[in-house]
């Protein structure tokens, strides 16, 4: 089965050894064909690391139904680590004509958002696939997470503790070659580039813990928000899902959620409350960018159009 509908090929040689093993596969899918395209097809694992070696080679879904990998691009793509990544791959089968989308998350820490994402997609609640995890720290509960569920880990950025991190262009490359669709930040403690902003235009959220404006910008994450809302009286707070532009927490709100702030709450309590309903709102607000349910108002307000009534919007 084809992984990607390539055009099929006039000839080709095909020869696949999977060595499945507990750590990692070591997969040689080696095409030579008339139709070469700059494709990755080579998983080798050496030391705690991948390393993607690319060739022009055209690549197909192995036999294995289960096994699927993943298409790299142009060059080497080094990953935190691979396991085998089993997971149903439906080819993007519609939903209502859409193709499932491909998703990308990055996390800086537990990955609590992330998991209930990926938790969707396999549900069905979410017509998405998570392709890839991006994360500035490679030992976070989030890139764990993904390690356990055969999801690829990507470093970035490339800093003097992380040398494995890609750089901002060869990040764009590599999201590129995993085919991403849409990028979700999910507690990434890092600004993204302008390159990948102007890469994926009105297709990169994040969710933040405040109602934005309110308590947000440089500064302002983790616990120090939650602190600042008590801190300020305010009485209520509740996560903010927004597209992601140049600037911390600027971009356009597309949904938000509220919840009380009790008298006597503690930062922690009141963090809580707070990110259990940032897990109903992301999985709520990825299924419909994942239906092609946003439109975008003439001011550029993008709206949600209901799922249970399209005439509604909201
Ligand atoms: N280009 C953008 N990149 C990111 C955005 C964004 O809106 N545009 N959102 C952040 C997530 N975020 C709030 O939701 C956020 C994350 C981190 C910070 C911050 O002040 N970070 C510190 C560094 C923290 C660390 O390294 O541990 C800093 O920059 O000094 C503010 C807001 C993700 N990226
Ligand atoms: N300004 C960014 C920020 O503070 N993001 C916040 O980090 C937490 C990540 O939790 P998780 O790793 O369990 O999803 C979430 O509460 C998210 O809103």
């Amino acid at each position: 089965f084809p992984l990607f509908s390539l055009p099929s090929p006039k000839s080709f040689n095909l020869s696949l050894s999977i060595t499945p093993s507990m750590e990692a596969q070591t997969l040689n899918c080696m095409f030579s064909s008339n139709q070469t395209r700059p494709l990755f097809q080579t998983l080798t694992k050496s030391s705690n690391q991948c390393s993607f070696q690319s060739q022009n080679r055209v690549f197909y879904k192995p036999f294995c139904s289960k096994l699927v990998s993943q298409r790299v691009g142009v060059q080497n793509i080094r990953v935190q680590q691979c396991r085998n990544n089993v997971g149903n791959f439906d080819n993007g089968v519609s939903f209502d004509g859409v193709r499932r989308k491909r998703l990308a998350v990055f996390v800086s820490g537990g990955g609590s958002n992330f998991k209930s994402i990926h938790e969707g997609c396999v549900e069905g609640l979410v017509h998405g696939h998570v392709a890839v995890l991006v994360t500035n720290k490679p030992d976070c509960g989030g890139a764990e997470y993904a390690r356990q569920n055969g999801i690829p880990v990507i470093s970035f950025p490339k800093t003097s503790s992380v040398p494995m991190g890609l750089s901002s262009v060869d990040l764009v490359t590599a999201l590129r070659s995993f085919e991403v669709d849409i990028i979700l930040l999910a507690g990434f403690l890092k600004l993204l580039p302008v390159e990948l902003i102007r890469a994926y235009p009105r297709s990169i959220l994040n969710i933040h813990p405040s109602l934005l404006p309110a308590f947000g910008g440089k500064g302002y994450y983790g616990m120090k928000v939650h602190k600042s809302v008590i801190a300020s009286g305010a009485r209520y707070s509740g996560p903010t899902i927004h597209f992601v532009d140049e600037h911390y927490d600027t971009g356009r709100i597309l949904a938000q959620s509220v919840v009380p702030v009790l008298a006597h709450d503690t930062a922690e309590e009141l963090a809580a409350r707070v990110l259990h309903e940032e897990h109903r709102l992301y999985v709520e607000v990825t299924s419909a960018l994942c239906e092609e349910r946003i439109v975008w108002r003439e001011d550029g307000v993008p709206l949600i159009q209901s799922k249970a009534n399209p005439k509604q919007y909201y």
